[in-house]
């Protein structure tokens, strides 16, 4: 189980993104591309660590949680919400800002009411900007987080919550190197 999350990470080429060491990899960027195999992989890990008891929603940022949402979405029948990077102006709209370690912008949340319960589930969690900003528009919404799952975490950030990661890595300017696997 995980193995070929496992060695594609560790076969991941890196760039920096200012004085940020940045991995490449199918699951975080769609590059060079994404084998169903590897989905599968993840996927099944996911919907096996999930509490998904009572759950009416899957919740996934944009980008790169789009396709391991429909991933999760197509195996467990639980509609999709997707945060945007782009306003739609519909009633409701939450505007949620976004920091990441090499980034800054808005993410809008639609589609989530007062009551729901989601799970969230990302690519990555780095510094946990990006967690902590739709944690915090869910709450503002009144809705109830039954669960979160990144596939990989870097680093030790706190979003405020415990949260469920596939693999653990630590990041050099030299590599990826797994550290812990969670199955
Ligand atoms: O823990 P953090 O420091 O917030 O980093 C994690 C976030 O960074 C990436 O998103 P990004 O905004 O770069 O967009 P992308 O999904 O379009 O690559 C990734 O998909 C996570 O959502
Ligand atoms: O190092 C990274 N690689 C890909 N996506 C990411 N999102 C946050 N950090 C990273």
């Amino acid at each position: 189980m995980l193995e070929r999350l496992v060695e594609s990470l560790e076969a991941s080429p890196m760039t920096k993104r200012g004085d940020y060491n940045y991995f490449i990899h199918p699951i975080t960027d769609g590059v060079p591309i994404c084998e169903p195999a590897l989905l599968r992989e993840v996927g099944c890990a996911m919907v096996r660590m999930l509490d998904l008891e009572g759950v009416d929603k899957i919740v996934v940022a944009e980008a790169m949680g789009i396709h391991i949402g429909v991933t999760l979405s197509l195996m467990t029948d639980l509609p999709l919400v997707i945060v945007r990077k782009r306003p739609y102006g519909l009633p409701g709209e939450v505007a949620i800002h976004q920091t990441t370690g090499y980034s800054k912008g808005e993410l809008y949340l639609n589609g989530v009411s007062e009551g729901d319960r989601v799970v969230i589930v990302d690519d990555v969690c780095s510094t946990g900007g990006t967690m902590r900003a739709i944690l915090s528009a869910l709450d503002q919404i009144g809705a109830e987080v039954a669960d979160i799952c990144v596939v990989i975490t870097r680093g030790d950030e706190d979003i405020g919550r415990p949260f469920k990661t596939l693999v653990k890595v630590a990041v050099s300017e030299s590599g990826v190197r797994v550290v812990d696997t969670y199955r």
